[in-house]
């Protein structure tokens, strides 16, 4: 993909299968917002071959897009509406939607029914996003940062509908985010997409591992010195110094590496590529990162 003579994605190769949740990270202007958008049919790629549902999303017809549910820009100029006629009004659009009072109770807004849009806080506004993304049951549904601004218990509440509408219904789910918990509690599979190329992809469990195979072991030694120890195998380690002690190990923590650090790890390895003024990413990435 390019915009002009830029070229802003080189080459994405994924697949997303049914009824998955897959999320792509990636730091600001990596290139997430622009791949969603190829995806969902409102950009046109300079190359390359895209298919979602079987059919090329720049052709994709009314019953095609009726397949997939997105968060639009458009709705916000809806300032006036209140929030269940706005609902209701985009039911209208689909052939099975979901019930709007239902829906709301859904997505925690019951309360704000009778509100008009430009009176909602900005987290419950993204909850109105997601409650008007999902109206007509789509098979694909597209986040895009979707829970920035939302407090940490609307956020448990997204997570839980996010996890219902893939279990339950089957909804393939793509989402896009910065925050690394969230992905790794919601997705089956996350792409790292760093200067427009997926750096790495995997579970949750198999990118943590990536970063360093190693544990790290902190403890207070008996004159009180702070220690730290990386290890293959923390059990032992600590085995050892419970020998050597023979007693409790003060302030003990192992602390496993996480998805935050095969993250970073990717982030600063892409950035120190761009200052050496090699080919960000180029080559095999993936076989890289193992030998890293
Ligand atoms: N219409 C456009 N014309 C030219 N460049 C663009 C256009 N839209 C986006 N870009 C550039 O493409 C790159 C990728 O942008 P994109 O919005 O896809 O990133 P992102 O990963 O979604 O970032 P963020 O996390 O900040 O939302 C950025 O460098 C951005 O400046």
């Amino acid at each position: 993909m390019s915009y002009g003579d830029t070229t802003i994605l080189h080459g994405i190769d994924l697949d997303i299968h049914r009824g998955e949740i897959f999320a792509l990270l990636g730091p600001n202007g990596a290139g997430k917002t622009t791949t969603v958008e190829i995806l969902e049919g409102f950009r046109q790629c300079s190359a390359g071959e895209v298919r979602v549902l079987g059919a090329d999303p720049a052709r994709g017809d009314d019953a095609w897009r009726g397949r997939i549910g997105l968060v639009l820009q458009y709705w916000r100029d809806h300032r006036r509406w209140q929030v269940a006629e706005l609902l209701t009004h985009f039911a209208t659009y689909y052939p099975n939607p979901r019930d709007p009072a239902e829906l709301l109770a859904l997505v925690g807004l019951t309360k704000q029914a009778g509100r008009q849009v430009e009176h909602l806080s900005g987290g419950q506004r993204r909850r109105l996003d997601v409650a008007l993304a999902i109206v007509g049951r789509p098979e694909l549904l597209f986040l895009d940062e979707p829970t920035t601004g939302f407090d940490p218990e609307a956020r448990r509440d997204f997570h839980d509908l996010i996890e219902r509408l893939a279990r339950d219904e089957g909804v393939t789910i793509l989402l896009t985010t910065h925050d690394l918990v969230e992905a790794e509690r919601l997705a089956d599979r996350i792409a790292m997409l760093v200067n427009g190329r997926i750096g790495v992809q995997g579970t949750p469990t198999e990118l943590s591992r990536r970063a360093a195979a190693q544990a790290e072991v902190r403890w207070t030694a008996a004159d009180g010195t702070a220690r730290t120890e990386r290890t293959a195998d923390p059990s032992r380690l600590v085995w050892e110094l419970h020998q050597h002690t023979g007693g409790p190990i003060a302030d003990l923590e192992v602390r496993r590496p996480t998805l935050e650090d095969t993250y970073l790890h990717m982030v600063h390895r892409e950035a120190k590529r761009g200052a050496d003024g090699a080919e960000a990413g180029a080559g095999a990435p993936e076989g890289e990162e193992r030998a890293a």
